[in-house]
């Protein structure tokens, strides 16, 4: 579980942060959404320690993050999967070779042990015998496949995913949000997902952060998001037709 408290970060004079409280738990995908520059991905970064708050604190199952010594920090990176936007891959490198790096660089398991490993990622994220195939040669939806392969090669705790479905097709992206919901439960990780797409928040919004000015406006479940009143989140969230449409259908349909 993580679990964040009272966080604050700013830059210079500006609060963009503005004490963030809620928990995440294992086993679920979270999502965290909110208009351009809510702060999500200054959240996001704190998250993964690439910013130092100001004042608050992340736990990590009872560990504080800013608490953390050297030998502990790195225990914690290799607790941590990603995946970025655009999916960060290694251009020039086979599939196999970037789903291998985080092996690579943080275990001394032998050659073999590597690629038994690397098979087995990629076997369960659908993309066996791509191995030689370089990222160039991929659709927009496998190298995603092999970004999340590359994410989970070190059985990770907790999993961070910046935007997973920009540029995919609305088909593709639902894929995408499904295998990372199922990798979710499959392997109990706190996933924690930063995104634009409604269509997440209504597929595998399990819990759901509202970002509004550097505060947590609302929280709930994808259920919930149906039925709340809060003139943000609906403002927000049913700004196109088609989702004030379902939510009206939903509305509708459990009176
Ligand atoms: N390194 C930084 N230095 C100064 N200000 C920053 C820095 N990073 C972010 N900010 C500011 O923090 C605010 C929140 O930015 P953030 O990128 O977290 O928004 P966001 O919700 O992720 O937006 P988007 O959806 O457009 O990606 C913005 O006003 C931004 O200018």
């Amino acid at each position: 579980m993580i679990e964040v408290k009272d966080l604050h970060k700013g830059f210079g004079d500006v609060e963009v942060l503005k004490g963030i409280s809620t928990k995440f738990y294992p086993g679920k995908t979270n999502l965290i959404i909110g208009q351009s520059g809510s702060g999500k991905t200054v959240f996001l970064k704190s998250l993964i320690g690439l910013h130092t708050p100001e004042k608050g604190t992340i736990s990590f199952d009872g560990r504080i993050n800013t608490k953390f010594t050297e030998e502990e920090k790195q225990q914690w990176r290799q607790e941590i999967g990603m995946v970025f936007q655009g999916s960060a891959l290694f251009d020039s490198q086979t599939v196999e070779d970037n789903v291998m790096f985080p092996l690579k660089m943080f275990t001394k398991k032998s050659k073999e042990e590597m690629l038994e490993r690397v098979n087995f990622v990629l076997k369960r994220v659908k993309l066996e015998n791509s191995n030689d195939k370089l990222p160039a040669e991929l659709s927009g939806g496998m190298q995603k496949r092999v970004a999340i392969a590359r994410a989970i090669v070190m059985n990770p705790k907790y999993l961070f995913c910046d935007e997973p479905n920009s540029g995919l097709d609305p088909r593709t992206a639902i894929v995408i949000d499904k295998l990372i919901q199922e990798i979710t439960d499959e392997y109990q990780i706190t996933t924690v997902i930063n995104t634009h797409d409604m269509n997440s928040v209504m597929e595998i919004g399990e819990k759901i952060i509202f970002l509004n000015k550097g505060k947590k406006e609302w929280e709930g479940t994808s259920d919930d998001i149906f039925s709340t009143e809060n003139e943000a989140v609906v403002s927000f969230v049913y700004s196109s037709n088609l989702f004030k449409k379902v939510r009206e259908a939903h509305l509708n349909k459990t009176k």
